[in-house]
C-alpha cells in the first residue's frame, strides 16, 4: 500500500508506575486496512488504543492523525447509569450527528431492529455489544477501532462479527483497528496483525506470521481441533528493529 497512512505513531512509550506498558511502538495505519493488536492480559491492548484516539497521553513519542479523522470507537466496556431509563434507539440518538434514517439504517444492517425500543440496561453481552458497534458507525468512521469487539459474544456470534468487519470496511471504505485474543477467529479478518507486549514483538500479514514457526512458538499452537490456543512466552530479548517502518517486518521474530 502507497498511499499516506491516515494514522501514524512513533515510537510511543508510556510508564504507569513502575510498569513500562508501552515500549517504543511505532504503526501505520493505512486507509482501508484491517490492523489486529493481539497479545496477553495487561500487555498494553487498551492502552495504545487509547493513546491512539487521543484519550491517554504518551511520555514520549509521537502520533500523526489525518486532518479531521473520523473515528468511530467501540470501547471494551462503557458503563452507563443504571438508574437512567435508556432505550436503543434513544442511546444511539445521542450519538452526535446522528440521524433518525441513520440510525434506522445500522439497527437493520447489524440485525438489531427488534432491540429498538428495548432497555439498554437488558440487553445480553452480544447485543450491547452489537449496539455499541451501531454507535461506533453512526460517526462514519474513516478509522473504526474495536476494543475486543467479541466480548460476551458466543462463538457462532463471533464468527459472524469476524465477518461482518471486512464487509464493513468494504461498506464504509474506512480502515479498521480492532483488538483481539482470538488469532485463530480473527486471522482470515485481518490485514496485519500486530503482537504487543509492552513493545511490538512481530507484526505483519497474518497468513506470513501464522506460517513462521518462531511465531507459532511464541503464540500458539495448532491443536488437532484446529483451535491455536493463545500461549506467549515472553522469556525473549526484544532485539532492535527499525521502528520507524514496523511493516516492513513481516514475520520477524526474536532471536
Ligand atoms: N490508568 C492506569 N493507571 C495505572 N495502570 C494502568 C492504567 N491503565 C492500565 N494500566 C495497567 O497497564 C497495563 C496494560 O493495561 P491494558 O488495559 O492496556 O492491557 P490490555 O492488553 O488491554 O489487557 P486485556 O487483554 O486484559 O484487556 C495493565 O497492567 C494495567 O493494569
Amino acid at each position: 500500500m502507497s498511499e499516506e497512512p491516515i494514522l501514524r505513531a512513533d515510537n510511543l512509550s508510556l510508564t504507569f508506575g513502575q510498569k513500562k506498558v508501552l515500549d517504543q511502538i511505532s504503526l501505520d495505519i493505512q486507509p482501508r486496512q484491517i490492523i489486529t493488536l493481539i497479545g496477553p492480559n495487561g500487555c498494553g491492548k487498551s492502552t495504545l488504543t487509547k493513546v491512539l484516539l487521543g484519550l491517554v497521553r504518551p511520555d514520549s513519542g509521537k502520533i500523526i492523525r489525518s486532518r479531521q479523522l473520523r473515528i468511530g470507537y467501540m470501547p471494551q466496556n462503557l458503563p452507563l447509569d443504571q438508574r437512567m431509563p435508556l432505550n436503543v434507539d434513544e442511546f444511539l440518538r445521542l450519538t452526535r450527528r446522528s440521524t433518525r434514517a441513520a440510525v434506522d439504517h445500522w439497527l437493520e444492517r447489524l440485525n438489531i431492529t427488534s432491540l429498538k425500543d428495548q432497555s439498554v440496561h437488558d440487553l445480553s453481552g452480544g447485543e450491547w455489544q452489537r449496539v455499541l458497534l451501531a454507535r461506533a458507525l453512526l460517526v462514519e468512521p474513516e478509522l473504526l477501532v474495536l476494543d475486543e469487539p467479541v466480548q460476551g459474544v458466543d462463538v457462532q456470534g463471533q464468527l459472524e462479527l469476524y465477518q461482518l468487519i471486512p464487509q464493513l470496511r468494504d461498506e464504509l471504505g474506512c480502515a479498521v483497528l480492532m483488538i483481539s485474543h482470538d488469532l485463530h477467529l480473527v486471522m482470515s479478518a485481518t490485514d496485519e496483525v500486530i503482537c504487543l507486549n509492552g513493545h511490538v514483538c512481530c507484526s505483519g500479514h497474518p497468513e506470513t506470521v501464522s506460517a513462521d514457526p518462531a511465531y507459532l512458538e511464541l503464540f500458539g499452537r495448532r491443536l488437532d481441533d484446529g483451535i491455536a490456543y493463545y500461549t506467549h512466552h515472553h522469556d525473549h530479548e526484544h532485539c532492535d528493529h527499525d521502528h520507524s517502518s514496523p511493516h516492513t517486518n513481516a514475520g520477524h521474530h526474536h532471536d
